[in-house]
Parts: structure tokens; C-alpha cells; sequence
């Protein structure tokens, strides 16, 4: 688990020098800067803000605690109600006319707490809205074999029209191997590389579009905000969340730019950005400093982190300084209650759909 020395960056010098300047003036706004920066967060290969960048990230910030900027709270929990609301509403449709409803497989494999909690819910969301699920539960000691038998066994299943793997997979798994079987019309996690490879060409489309990224996607439709034109830049690289939240942002016609750990200075490319958009999975990495003002924030990371006054002994918080980038940012989801419910509404839109696809039903 993460621990809580500089990753924590709402108990920093920050947030009191934030508070303090509320009630000062002019000269104040750029040692309050200076503040921030001297807050380093906890990778070092993701920049130290250099001194010649300090003067006009002090004008920045000052200029937007001036204005008493507060961003908008994109409210992912919210949305992803309206969005399971909406789809209970369809299951019944299906049902009433046809008399069947989307069915949904979920293979487990060992025995992480937090990949069970997430099944669970993806079980009682399904159960909400009306879709059936399905479950097998294997133990960390199976072979690849025992998961190609189940997902062979659900490919063939008409009842079931979306299958989704819980990753991680036990490491002795060849992951790859095992998202290549799930049928790419059952594909409702969107992680075959068939799906992926669709997503990419300009002239395709993809059978399914992977939950989490849809559910970025979905946000910034949701709350109105522009993405055609505008300067994207993704942190992190990941299959699951980089790779395709970048391609749908280009598709929605923005100019991406992808930052990731090797990337040299990237505060200076993300300080461009209109959006962000965070999988990085380092608590707190973006500062304050990183953001221009009125950009557009989705934090995609879910890192614990220590606290001890928590029952759970730990917290989650974002890639994102939360405390710092809402006094910079024009909007910006929080965590939790921001991307992270979207993912499993998402998952149950696709898997409506696949079902609308298979059974015809419009
Ligand atoms: N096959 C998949 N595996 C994994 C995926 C995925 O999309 N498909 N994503 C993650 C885990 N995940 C769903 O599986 C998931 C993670 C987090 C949340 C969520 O709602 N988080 C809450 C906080 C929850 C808490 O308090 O503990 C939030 O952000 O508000 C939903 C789904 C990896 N594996």
C-alpha cells in the first residue's frame, strides 16, 4: 500500500498556504506558489517543476485564486445512476417484448479481495437493472486450461452475451492467451486485441469499447464539455485505460499527446492540456502546478493510501492532488465518485447492447 508521506498532498503546506492567501493580497498569491512547489511529489521521474517554469505557474495559479476558482465536481456517481436507471428501463423493454434478458459472465481466478469486492458489485449491479449473471470462481492454483474451458463453455451460451475476465490474472497466466478466447461479440470489457485493433482504424468500429475509457468519454458528454479541437494529454500508457482513451479522444477529434514514465518533463506537456486524463496509479502525482487553468480533469486513479482515522486504515485518492487541482481546473471528477462507477455502468450498457446485437432487438 502506498504510503502517505508526500502522496497525501491535501495535509501538505498546501492546503494551509491555500487558505491563508484567501484572506491576503498580490504578492502573497506567488509565495504561496512557491509553497506548492517546494512540495515534491513522491516519483522522481516525474518532474520536479523547474525553476525557469516557476514564475509563469505562479502567474497562473495566482490569477486563478483570484478569481476564487472553484472547479465543477464531475459527479461520476451520479451519472452512473442515471445511466443504470436508464438501462433497467431497456432490460424491461427487452423483456416484455421478447421475454429475454442480457446475461452476463464473470470468471474470478484467486483469491484478491479487491477483485472479489468489484465482481460483487458487478453482480448486484446486474441484479438492479434487471440483467442475469453468471459466476465461476476458480483458485489462484488453476491451470490457464480450467479458464479457456469456462470461457469456451460461455462463447457457446446464447444466454449469456457478455463475458468478462476480473484481471489482474494469478501471474503464472498468460493474460494475453486468455482475453484472445472470450468471443469478440462477447467482448464486453472491449480488451480483445481484435476490438482494440477496430478502435484504432478510422473507418471501423469496435464491437465494444473498454468500460473504464467509455466511461471518461461518457463524463465529458454528460456534463456538456467540448472535446473537439481541444489539446488532450493522457497519462499512462495502459491497455486497459492509456491506450484506449487516448484513440477514443482522437476519434472525438482532439489532438492527444500520451505521457508516460519515460516521458521527460511531463508537467510542461500536461500544463498544456484542455483535458487530462490520469491512469497513471501514483497518488497525488499531479500537482496543482501541472494543470493550466481551466482545464478539464478526469482522474482515472484509484491508489490507497495510509489513514489511520479511516475504519479501513487507508483512503482512496486520485492521481490528482484533488485539493490543488480544484482551485486550478474548470472541472475535475473526484475519487471516489468519479470515473470509477462509470466503469460498471458502462459494462452493463455493453452488455445490453450485445444483447440487443445478438437477439436483434432495437
Ligand atoms: N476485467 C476487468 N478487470 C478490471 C477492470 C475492468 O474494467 N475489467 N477495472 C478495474 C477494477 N474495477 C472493475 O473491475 C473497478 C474498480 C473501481 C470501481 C469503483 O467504483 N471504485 C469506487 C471506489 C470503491 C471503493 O470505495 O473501494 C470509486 O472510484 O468511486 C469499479 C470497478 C481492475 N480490473
Amino acid at each position: 500500500m502506498a504510503s502517505a508521506i508526500f502522496s497525501d498532498c491535501s495535509s501538505s503546506t498546501t492546503a494551509r498556504v491555500f487558505t491563508i492567501n484567501k484572506i491576503r493580497t498580490g504578492i502573497l498569491h506567488l509565495r504561496q506558489s512557491s509553497a506548492i512547489i517546494s512540495c515534491k511529489p513522491r516519483n522522481p521521474s516525474f518532474g520536479v517543476l523547474s525553476t525557469q517554469r516557476r514564475s509563469s505557474y505562479s502567474t497562473a495559479v495566482a490569477m486563478s485564486l483570484n478569481t476564487e476558482t472553484s472547479a465543477k465536481v464531475i459527479d461520476g456517481k451520479a451519472v452512473a445512476k442515471q445511466i443504470k436507471d436508464e438501462i433497467k428501463i431497456e432490460v424491461l423493454k427487452m423483456k416484455d417484448a421478447i421475454g429475454v434478458v442480457p446475461g452476463l459472465a464473470v470468471i474470478l481466478v484467486g483469491d484478491r479481495k479487491d477483485s472479489a469486492t468489484y465482481v460483487r458489485n458487478k453482480k448486484k449491479a446486474c441484479e438492479a437493472v434487471g440483467i442475469t449473471s453468471y459466476e465461476i470462481c476458480l483458485p489462484e492454483d488453476s491451470t490457464e486450461e480450467d479458464v479457456l474451458k469456462h470461457i469456451a463453455d460461455y462463447n457457446e451460451n446464447p444466454k449469456v452475451h457478455g463475458i468478462l475476465i476480473q484481471l489482474p490474472l494469478p501471474r503464472h497466466m498468460d493474460e494475453a492467451r486468455i482475453l484472445n478466447a472470450v468471443s469478440i461479440d462477447k467482448d464486453v470489457d472491449g480488451f480483445h486485441p481484435l476490438n482494440i485493433g477496430l478502435l484504432a482504424k478510422r473507418d471501423r468500429e469496435p464491437f465494444f469499447v473498454s468500460c473504464t475509457p467509455k466511461g471518461c468519454i461518457e463524463l465529458l458528454h454528460r456534463y456538456g464539455i467540448t472535446i473537439k479541437g481541444k489539446r488532450a494529454v493522457i497519462i499512462g500508457r495502459s491497455n486497459i485505460v492509456g491506450l484506449p482513451v487516448s484513440l477514443l479522444l482522437q476519434r472525438e477529434d482532439a489532438t492527444i499527446t500520451i505521457v508516460h514514465s519515460r516521458t521527460e518533463n511531463p508537467e510542461e506537456i500536461v500544463r498544456q492540456a484542455d483535458i487530462i486524463v490520469s491512469a497513471a496509479g501514483k497518488a497525488n502525482m499531479v500537482r496543482g502546478s501541472w494543470i493550466k487553468p481551466g482545464a478539464v480533469i478526469i482522474d482515472v486513479g484509484i491508489n490507497p493510501i495510509d489513514d489511520p482515522e479511516s475504519p479501513r486504515g487507508y483512503r482512496l485518492v486520485g492521481d490528482v492532488c484533488y485539493d490543488e487541482a480544484c482551485k486550478v481546473a474548470s472541472a475535475i471528477t473526484p475519487v471516489p465518485g468519479g470515473v470509477g462507477p462509470m466503469t460498471i455502468a458502462m459494462l452493463l450498457s455493453n452488455t445490453l447492447d450485445s444483447a440487443k446485437r445478438a437477439l436483434k432487438f432495437e
